[in-house]
């Protein structure tokens, strides 16, 4: 039984037969027709991968762009920017279009230019090391300041909070929490882990430490009402494939500096996603 396939699908499942439904209301996101797209959700998920063990959170039941995840991590804490001409001709990702800001070619002050503003990344990074068992390492992109300076989409994965921890062996391991207040699970779901999981990778080589465990928090876990056949196929293609081998993130490379890592760094090892690619449409 392949444990983390199997915790995707218990929470599709959840979602789908258990879940809450926003049908009700009236609710922000549309799809590109003009309809509304409504969601299925549950509240307060909460998760946990220790990498050290082997366990990251990826699934080959759909192909997930963990490529394109690792590249917008770059964008957002290494470039440090808004920008989506720097991210479609560096990283060739056009995702973020929809939510561009009047014409500005950038999603407003959010993400990348958040993290600038307050020398974020440094300040985690300088922290870790100079006091490594400090309980106050944490990135929080939630700024109301920024929210009011700017239009933009406010961040969905908006908070890590980072803990250095010694075994009995004496090794010392860096653990780290996502908090994200809003999922699009079938789109974005195992995006968002995979590139958290490499930004920890990146911050345990640069202080020194090993991946230990990695905790995602979602606060509002949901499918959209035009993702539902694709859910039933996930749970059809579970079904029929259990075993799937556990695919391994790695990070392989001499580097030790944080800005210097790039995609060519890793490695996805184990990971054949099942075909075909499966279609989603956004709700924007
Ligand atoms: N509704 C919604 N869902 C999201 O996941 C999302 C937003 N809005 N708004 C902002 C960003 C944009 N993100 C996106 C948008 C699109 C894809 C996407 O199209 N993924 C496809 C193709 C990926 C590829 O191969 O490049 C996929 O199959 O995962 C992924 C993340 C994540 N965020
Ligand atoms: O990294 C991301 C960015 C966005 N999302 C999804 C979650 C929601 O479906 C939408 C945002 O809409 P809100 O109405 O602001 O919640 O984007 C994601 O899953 N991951």
């Amino acid at each position: 039984m392949n444990k983390i396939d199997k915790l995707f699908i218990d929470n599709i499942k959840d979602i789908m037969e258990n879940g809450s439904d926003d049908f009700d209301g009236s609710v922000r996101p549309v799809y590109s027709d003009g309809t509304p797209s409504h969601t299925k959700f549950i509240t307060q998920n909460f998760e946990k991968y220790d990498l050290s063990k082997g366990e990251f959170p990826i699934t080959a039941l759909r192909n997930t762009a963990w490529k394109s995840g690792i590249k917008e991590i770059f964008w957002i804490y290494q470039d440090q920017s808004n920008d989506l001409d720097l991210l479609s001709e560096k990283y060739n990702i056009k995702w973020w279009d929809e939510w561009e800001v009047d014409g500005s070619r950038t999603i407003g002050i959010r993400y990348g230019a958040t993290v600038k503003k307050y020398d974020m990344m440094s300040k985690l990074l300088e922290g870790i090391k100079s006091q490594p068992y400090g309980r106050r390492h944490m990135m929080s992109l939630w700024q109301e300041s920024d929210f009011v300076e700017s239009a933009g989409l406010n961040p969905c994965a908006f908070m890590t909070m980072w803990s250095v921890r010694r075994d009995q062996s004496g090794d010392r391991y860096l653990d780290m929490t996502l908090v994200q207040r809003s999922n699009d699970y079938l789109v974005a779901g195992h995006i968002n882990k995979i590139q958290y999981v490499a930004l920890m990778m990146m911050v345990a080589k640069h202080c020194e430490l090993k991946a230990g465990v990695f905790a995602h928090y979602t606060h509002n876990l949901h499918i959209y009402d035009r993702h539902f056949d694709q859910a039933h196929e996930l749970i059809k293609r579970f079904d029929e494939n259990p075993n799937l081998p556990l695919p391994q993130l790695v990070l392989n490379t001499d580097k030790t500096d944080f800005f210097d890592f790039a995609l060519e760094d890793f490695e996805l090892n184990h990971y054949n996603p099942i075909k075909p690619q499966l279609k989603f449409e956004l709700g924007i």
